[in-house]
């Protein structure tokens, strides 16, 4: 579903020279796989993440989502592939003069949905959520982990291929860490939706990834397979610097 080849990406710092935020960075993502992104601070993790839709741009390399490489589209051609990709963000990102239904609508409103189509949509997106009852209500009068299944079903609201997750939980205490995390892990289960994770916990990671890349310096140190909860790292860098996080 994604595969990144050998994409870079360099910022300019503030004294003129450059940093590498992502080398050379080769990652396969199957369909319908919950892949998470860990590392520390710094690691790359957001700007990896970034240039699965092209909201950050490589210097090289290609980015392929569903067989199509998005470093080669034309403007509106890109605007249409982002249909595609949902995206999660840590700190919501919702539109606080709008209620919960009107967010979640707001997707649909710039892809030119007509308003029942809309709708129908809102209200199953709503449903998948658990906020069917808020639907009328004000970002500012729901709870942290409210805000983010308003934001989950934002980013599902045009049936998306992929969701990508830019720390959806480090905002929330434990336990709305773990509804949250469900809600996502329900919607991977009923549509297939492919969902690509950023986080520096590791217990983000036992509880719902399948696999996982872990990022240091802009390169990936290892990508690891998730079985029953434990985290497998074959090389010794990777089980060091699992167990120093
Ligand atoms: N727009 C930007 N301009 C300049 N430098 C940037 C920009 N975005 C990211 N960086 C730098 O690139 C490096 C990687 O950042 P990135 O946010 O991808 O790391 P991360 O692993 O997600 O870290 P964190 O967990 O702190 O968010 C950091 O040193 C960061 O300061």
């Amino acid at each position: 579903m994604i595969h990144l080849n050998n994409v870079s990406k360099r910022f300019r710092h503030p004294d003129g020279g450059w940093f590498d935020a992502v080398r050379a960075t080769t990652l396969s993502i199957a369909e319908g796989e919950i892949f998470g992104l860990i590392g520390f601070s710094g690691a790359g993790k957001s700007t990896l993440l970034r240039l699965i839709n092209l909201l950050e741009r490589p210097e090289a390399g290609a980015v392929l989502v569903d067989g199509q490489d998005l470093t080669r589209l034309s403007a509106s051609e890109l605007r249409r592939a982002r249909q595609n990709i949902g995206m999660v963000f840590q700190q919501f990102n919702l539109l606080a003069n709008r209620t919960v239904a009107e967010n979640v609508a707001f997707p649909l409103e710039i892809a030119g949905w007509n308003r029942a189509d809309i709708a129908l949509r809102v209200a199953e997106c709503l449903e998948v959520v658990g906020l069917t009852d808020r639907a009328e209500h004000y970002p500012a009068q729901l709870s942290g982990g409210q805000k983010q299944r308003v934001g989950i079903a934002r980013a599902l609201a045009p049936r998306p291929k992929v969701i990508l997750a830019d720390e959806p939980t480090s905002a929330l205490d434990p336990k709305t860490t773990q509804s949250v995390l469900q809600c996502l892990a329900d919607i991977n289960a009923r549509f297939g939706v492919t969902i690509v994770l950023v986080t520096h916990e590791m217990g983000v990671v036992r509880a719902i990834c399948q696999r996982a890349a872990l990022l240091d310096g802009g390169s990936v140190v290892e990508v690891m397979d998730v079985k029953q909860g434990e985290v497998q790292a074959l090389s010794s860098a990777a089980r060091d610097m699992l167990e120093a996080a």
